[in-house]
């Protein structure tokens, strides 16, 4: 059978061959977990508005060390690994108004190197050795984590201050080993979904400080590097 004939016995089947479900999303038990889950994120948000002084910092700081052609490196496992990237994006890329482009590396989205690393030295060491090969005194690294307990978060701190980099932790509720071992932590006191909705907010709000201090230190964009 080619490919072509094979798609077309597929869309003449009848419709009483095909198999038939449909979600039951009226109950209880979903509009308690819909609701629970949304009044979740007010917490979350209370956390970080709480913390908005050191949000502040970190933008400002962070322009400070990229002006000065320093790099961020981030990472984090799973969902926490999405956010990371959702940083390191904004700051390669542009946040809200044309500006320069920044150096930011997520070391969990260099996929060859995360596969070979975890391969040939184990998941524990996926960040810590990328961290030795990519950071340099005065660089900042931030480590994103819901429960703060990932090992290869923790070894990837030790490993960034043997370096002299910076250590930033972006974690759920605190106190925490990884916030614990970072220079600085900033904890959103949540359950884990909506710790990482708040981190994505944390993100957002640390580049609004980021591009108010490129502006107010280098003026109006006119192309090329600061
Ligand atoms: O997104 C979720 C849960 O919300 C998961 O993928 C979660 O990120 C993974 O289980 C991670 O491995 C958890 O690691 P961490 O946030 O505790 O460091």
């Amino acid at each position: 059978m080619t490919i072509n004939s094979h798609l077309a016995s597929e869309a003449t089947l009848p419709p009483t061959a095909l198999p038939r479900w449909t979600p039951d999303t009226s109950g209880p038990t979903h509009q308690k977990a819909v609701t629970t889950h949304l009044d979740n994120v007010l917490p979350a948000l209370e956390s970080l508005r709480s913390q908005s002084d050191r949000l502040c910092e970190w933008g400002t700081e962070l322009a400070n060390r990229l002006l000065s052609g320093q790099r961020l490196l981030a990472a984090g496992n799973g969902g926490s690994a999405a956010e990371a990237q959702h940083l390191t994006a904004e700051l390669v890329g542009r946040f809200d108004d044309e500006r320069a482009p920044f150096s930011a590396i997520s070391l969990h989205a260099e996929s060859s190197a995360v596969t070979a690393l975890s391969n040939d030295y184990g998941y524990e060491e996926v960040f810590a050795r990328q961290v030795r090969a990519h950071g340099r005194a005065g660089d900042i690294l931030v480590l994103l984590s819901t429960s703060g307990r990932s090992p290869n978060l923790l070894k990837a701190v030790r490993a960034a201050r043997e370096r002299g980099i910076t250590t930033w932790a972006l974690t759920g509720s605190g106190p925490n080993p990884l916030a614990d071992a970072c220079d600085q932590a900033i904890t959103v006191d949540a359950i884990a979904a909506n710790a990482q909705e708040g981190h994505l907010i944390a993100v957002h709000a640390v580049c609004r400080a980021f591009d108010a201090e490129v502006a107010r230190r280098t003026g109006p964009y006119a192309g090329g590097q600061p």
